[in-house]
């Protein structure tokens, strides 16, 4: 992986979220001290326990919510806003789409939206269902789908808006684990295929391990921050019972041992 900046570049430097308590009168600190760049095309997770502010992190470079302090920028612009550069992929699917529209019309929504033409739209609603393994479903609502699919048109919604950046926020979360594993891979599939830029969130090791080129990880709130980083420089698909595998799993549960 090339090391040089790009526009694309997440920069994240000395960023402190604080949310106010539930007296109203103070803030508690979610975040603090938050370092990371992570660069244009890679795969990148951030693991840490439960609450310990990752999906806030997530959500600070989508632009949905504001920094406390610090800098957050994609190349040299500052991150103050959501931009069609970005992209969120949420745990829950159901809540994403739109159960009266078809796949494909799902699909479609973010390019009706621009007003691409409707030949255009269907020539990259095709591509995306394909590339997310959903040909032949395009007629169904979701309704009729399983959990897993529901993901992949999340997924192929997504990608059809071009964005440069996909935030993944535990994704494969509410799935079952047979279908977990499968999404696994179809998922490192198309990020080969696309060259996107992943940050994905999770508080499963393995699946940080079965993922990421670097795993961040983050320490237990409040104030939390990325102790950690660990590149995993095996091939993909990867391999639970690799030896270097168990090793990086052994080294990464080390930092959530009481
Ligand atoms: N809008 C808010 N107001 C006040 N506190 C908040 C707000 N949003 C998040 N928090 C707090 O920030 C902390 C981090 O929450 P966050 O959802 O980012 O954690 P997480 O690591 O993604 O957790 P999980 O893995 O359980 O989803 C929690 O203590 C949460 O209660």
């Amino acid at each position: 992986m090339a090391l040089s900046a790009t526009p694309k570049t997440i920069h994240i430097e000395n960023v402190n979220k604080a949310f106010p308590d539930a007296s109203g009168t103070n803030v508690h600190y979610v975040l603090r001290d938050v370092n990371l760049v992570v660069q244009e095309g890679e795969f990148f997770v951030l693991l840490g326990p439960s609450g310990c502010g990752k999906s806030t992190l997530l959500n600070m470079i989508a632009g949905f919510i504001s920094k406390t302090e610090g800098r957050l920028a994609l190349g040299d612009e500052e991150i103050n806003k959501p931009g069609s550069d970005r992209a969120m992929v949420f745990q829950s699917a159901d809540a994403s789409l739109f159960p009266w529209l078809t796949v494909r019309e799902n699909v479609e929504f973010g390019l009706r939206m621009k007003k691409v033409p409707k030949a255009e739209r269907n020539r990259i609603s095709d591509e995306f269902i394909r590339l997310v393994g959903l040909t032949g479903h395009e007629d169904k609502f979701p309704k009729a789908l399983s959990g897993g699919m529901k993901q992949r048109v999340q997924l192929a919604r997504v990608l059809a808006n071009d964005p440069a950046i996909l935030l993944m926020d535990e994704p494969f979360g509410a799935l079952d684990a047979m279908t977990r594993r499968t999404m696994q891979k179809e998922l490192i599939r198309i990020w080969q295929q696309t060259n996107k830029t992943v940050v994905f969130v999770t508080h499963d090791i393995q699946e940080a391990l079965l993922l990421g080129e670097r795993i961040g990880i983050m320490s237990i709130g409040p104030n939390s921050r990325i102790s950690e980083v660990y590149d995993v420089p095996l091939p993909y698909p990867r391999d639970m019972a690799d030896a270097r595998f168990l090793e990086l799993l052994q080294a990464i549960e080390s930092h959530f041992e009481e």
